[in-house]
Order: structure tokens, then C-alpha cells, then sequence
């Protein structure tokens, strides 16, 4: 491994980088090779608190500041992030072995993206004025919440982290994010670049380790908020963590979402989007449409179609721009996959395509295709997280909505189809955050983004976020005297 991957030290706090040999070691992976190419430590309780102390200061005077200075602050960094999109797009694919021709369009650029989103919208939060009788009138303050705590995933360490902390600061708040300790790396350097940015010490700080220390900071006092991006046991036990310090909550979790090609759909189109909802990013993608019900008729069209067009994926080294599906995120996660590959055979799917492991170091797995999957199959009711996609037929618009419906998931939804009113109805229909017409997975910071039903709560992205960083106060004023009953 040529590329620097070695951080400066662990942890960044109050502004600088900062190292805790005492903490438990914390082996850095490349996934495409197996390769040691970090070793951290695990942030220790005294570190965490330090973490959040400088949080806790820093977090008045960044409130104070007007919001149009924040704001400069969020899109300097943007600017940054964006001259370093080759650099930061390589650790990326370093820390969780996705194609650099990926990373390169989808991560640092993401990040860019909301911290100049929101950047631009810091300078306009506002309250508002409402009139009264006698001349009364109430106005509100939108005020920061105070230090907020992040918590990320693995498969998108970068805009996890970024998606997080550019609306917590543009309303005010302070940060202590922890990265998955499967990708530490990113983060450190969102870090950096804020403070390189004008981000005064302790306004968005990183802490390293596993679950003991995300739960550390959720049981602090000092922290307001929480916004995690896991899985859904994981976001369970942290939502009852928050729950009983009544804090403020994001929760970002699985999925199960279902993709539903109608017979008059473009087949091409849908067989593309079929494609991005299981294959991108090595199928680690919480949004995917992994249940693809397909109308009867263009089944076995739809199936030969989507196994020629497979021949054209290019699995391998996630360095070269030509390697379109890179390796899994580590070795534990390509058995999960491979486990379940393994059950959807036993359980009687038709394995299409795919579905081996690639004879090479590293953690490599071709992308799987089963077909004649049925609703109470494993594969078509848990997250698999890995590219295995579930193809099931039916025959009416009904049937499809009831049974896309028909689980603990909802967070996003597709329809393919030409009939624009039945692709409305569909949507109207689906339980599920996020929906998609005639495409799939595109997340742009202006839409909001988020789960329903076991997917989560809140949103992130848009302007609905600002409602999830942020709280109101009402100022009553009176213009007359006061008067009184006795
Ligand atoms: N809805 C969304 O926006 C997204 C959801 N995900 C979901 O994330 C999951 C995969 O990511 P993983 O890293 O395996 O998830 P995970 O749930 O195992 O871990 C998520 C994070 O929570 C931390 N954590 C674990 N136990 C904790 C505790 N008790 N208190 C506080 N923090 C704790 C972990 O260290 C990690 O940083 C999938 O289920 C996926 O669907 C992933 C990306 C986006």
C-alpha cells in the first residue's frame, strides 16, 4: 500500500490531533488486499470526556456567531474538500475497498455538497413573528440544541460524517462524532479540513472505537442529540440510550426495500436501475431496492437481461478507474454475505447468477442475482448488506403494493413503469422515507433522506433537517400592562 493512510494520531479534539496509547488497539483494514494499513487506539472514557468538554466550551461562541460567518466557515471547507477529491477519494476506497471510480463521484463530493447546502441556508435560519390581539405579538428563536453527538457506519464514512456535522454547525452546534471502527480513517480528515476551514477549536471533534464508546456518548449529560447511522439492533438500544436522557434523536438505519418493474416499463432503464439499487458500492447501501418484484410477463425477459448485462461488471481492485464492484468492507461481512447466499439455495431460490467468492486475497464476491424468490424467504425478509439481489414475480398493481409493504422496513421505494398515474399511486402508497420513479438510489442533499417504520426517525438533508438540529423558543410580549386577578 503506497497511499498515506496512516493518521497523525487516533483522535482530533479541540482542534488538533490527538493520541492515547493507553486506548485498545484498533487495527485499520484494506479490505481489496487484507493489509494492516493503520493502527489506531480506542478512545478511552477520560478521552471521550475530554472530547466532550472541548465540545461543551466551544459550543456558546459558535452559536453567537452569526450565521452567515458559520455559514462562510461550512463552504470554505466545501471548497477544500473539493481541491482534495482525489486524495480523500483514495483513502475512501482505502478505508472501505469501494471503486475509486465511485468514491471519486459519490463520497468527498457528497460531503462538499452539504456543507455548502448548508453552509448556504445557515445565514436564513430564522424564526418567525406572530401577531396578537391588543397589539401582542409572539416571535421565535430558532436556537442550536447544544453539543450534538454523530454516530457513523461503515459503508459511507465520509458523508456519513458530513451529512452529520455540516446542518448540526450551520445551526449552531458543536459535534463529537465516532466513526465505524471498521472505517476510522475519513473522518479525521472532515476534521481537519474544518479547522483549516476557520472551525474554532473543539466545534466538531472525532473520537475512535467500537460500541462501548458511542455508548459512552450517548449517556453523556452534556450531549442534546444523537444521530446515528446503523443497523437497526444497533439503533434500538441507542434510541432507548437517548430515550432516557430525553434527548434528541436521528436514527438512520436498514432496510428491505422493494423495486417494483411493471410489464410497460423501459426494460433497459429498469434493468439499469435494478443494477444501482443492489450493485453500487459492492451492494452495501442501506437504501437498496433488494426485492425486486418484476410483473409476470417480463420476468424471464427482465432475468436473461440483467445476467447478460452482469458480464459487463468489472470486480477487482478498487484502485482501477475500469473496477466497477470493489471488495466487501471486511472479511466478517463477506461471511454474513456468503451465509446468506448459502440459505437463499437451501430454501429453494434459483441461483441466476453470481454469488462465489473471488479466489484472491482480499474480501471479493461476485454479485448475486436469485431468482424464483418467494416473500418468506430469508434472503427477501432480512438485510443482507452485500450485492445479493431477490427477484419475485406478481401479477396486479394491488398484489405488488400489499406485499412491497409487507415488512418491518421503510426505508425507500421504487416503481418502474410509462403509466404516470399508477407510478403516483405506487408511491403514494408505499411505506417507505425515500421513493423513486423510473430510477433508484439518487440522494441529493436537497431532498430529504430518512425511514419509516423500523428505517428510522427524523430526516437527514433539506431543509426538514434544519427542524432536526434546531429547536424553537416562543417569546410572548406584551404590549399592554399586566393585569391580574387579585
Ligand atoms: N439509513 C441510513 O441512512 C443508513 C443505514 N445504514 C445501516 O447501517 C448498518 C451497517 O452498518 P454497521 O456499521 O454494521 O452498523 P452497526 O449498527 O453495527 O454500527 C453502527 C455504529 O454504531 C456504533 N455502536 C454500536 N453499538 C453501539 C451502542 N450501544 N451505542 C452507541 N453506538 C454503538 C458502532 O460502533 C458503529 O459506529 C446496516 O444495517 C445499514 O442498513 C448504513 C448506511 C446508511
Amino acid at each position: 500500500m503506497t497511499y498515506p493512510t496512516q493518521p497523525t494520531a487516533s483522535h482530533y479534539i479541540n482542534g488538533a490531533y490527538v493520541e492515547d496509547a493507553s486506548g485498545t488497539p484498533l487495527s485499520v483494514i484494506y479490505p481489496a488486499t487484507g493489509a494492516e494499513i493503520a493502527q489506531l487506539h480506542e478512545a478511552t472514557p477520560d478521552l471521550v470526556d475530554s472530547a466532550l468538554a472541548a465540545a461543551h466550551r466551544a459550543q456558546p461562541a459558535w452559536a453567537a456567531m452569526s450565521g452567515t460567518e458559520r455559514g462562510r466557515i461550512l463552504r470554505r471547507a466545501a471548497d477544500i474538500i473539493r481541491e482534495r477529491n482525489h486524495d480523500l477519494s483514495v483513502l475512501e476506497t482505502c478505508d472501505t475497498g469501494k471503486p475509486l471510480s465511485e468514491t471519486l463521484v459519490a463520497d468527498a463530493t457528497s460531503a462538499a455538497d452539504a456543507l455548502e447546502y448548508f453552509g448556504g441556508i445557515a445565514a436564513s435560519i430564522a424564526g418567525e413573528h406572530i401577531q396578537l390581539p391588543e397589539g401582542d405579538f409572539v416571535y421565535t428563536r430558532r436556537e442550536a440544541l447544544g453539543v450534538c453527538v454523530g454516530i457513523g457506519a461503515w459503508n459511507y464514512p465520509t458523508q456519513i460524517a458530513a451529512w452529520k456535522a455540516a446542518p448540526a454547525l450551520a445551526c449552531g452546534n458543536t459535534m463529537v462524532f465516532k466513526p465505524s471502527e471498521t472505517t476510522p480513517l475519513c473522518a479525521l480528515k472532515l476534521a481537519e479540513i474544518l479547522t483549516e476551514a476557520g472551525a474554532p477549536a473543539g466545534v466538531f471533534n472525532v473520537v475512535q472505537g467500537k460500541g462501548a464508546v458511542g455508548a459512552q456518548l450517548v449517556g453523556d449529560a452534556r450531549v442534546a442529540k444523537v444521530s446515528l447511522t446503523g443497523s437497526v439492533p444497533t439503533g434500538a438500544r441507542v434510541y432507548a440510550a437517548a430515550a432516557a436522557g430525553l434527548k434528541h434523536a436521528t436514527m438512520e438505519l436498514g432496510g428491505k426495500s422493494p423495486l417494483v418493474i411493471f410489464d410497460d416499463a423501459d426494460l433497459e432503464s429498469a434493468v439499469s436501475g435494478a443494477i444501482n439499487a443492489n450493485f453500487y458500492s459492492t451492494g452495501q447501501v442501506c437504501s437498496n431496492g433488494t426485492r425486486v418484484f418484476v410483473q409476470k410477463g417480463i420476468k424471464d425477459v427482465f432475468v436473461k437481461r440483467l445476467a447478460e448485462r452482469l458480464q459487463g461488471a468489472v470486480i477487482g481492485d478498487p484502485m482501477q478507474m475500469e473496477t466497477t464492484i470493489g471488495s466487501m468492507v471486511s472479511e466478517r461481512q463477506l461471511e454474513i454475505v456468503l451465509g446468506y447466499i448459502e440459505k437463499g439455495k437451501a430454501e429453494g431460490a434459483r441461483l441466476v447468477a453470481g454469488g462465489k467468492r473471488l479466489n484472491r486475497d482480499g474480501f471479493y464476491i461476485e454479485p448475486a442475482v436469485f431468482a424464483d424468490v418467494t416473500d418468506d424467504m430469508t434472503i427477501a425478509r432480512e438485510e443482507i448488506f452485500g450485492p445479493v439481489m431477490s427477484v419475485l414475480d406478481f401479477e396486479t398493481e394491488e398484489e405488488a403494493l400489499t406485499r412491497a409493504n409487507a415488512t418491518e422496513f421503510g426505508l425507500a421505494a421504487g416503481v418502474f413503469t410509462r403509466d404516470i398515474t399508477r407510478a403516483h399511486r405506487m408511491v403514494a402508497g408505499f411505506e417507505a422515507g425515500s421513493c423513486y420513479i423510473n430510477t433508484y438510489n439518487l440522494t441529493p442533499v436537497e431532498a430529504p433522506f430518512g425511514g419509516s417504520k423500523m428505517s428510522g426517525v427524523g430526516r437527514e438533508n433539506g431543509s426538514a433537517a434544519i427542524a432536526h438540529w434546531s429547536e424553537i423558543k416562543s417569546v410572548y410580549v406584551a404590549m399592554t400592562p399586566c393585569e391580574a386577578a387579585f
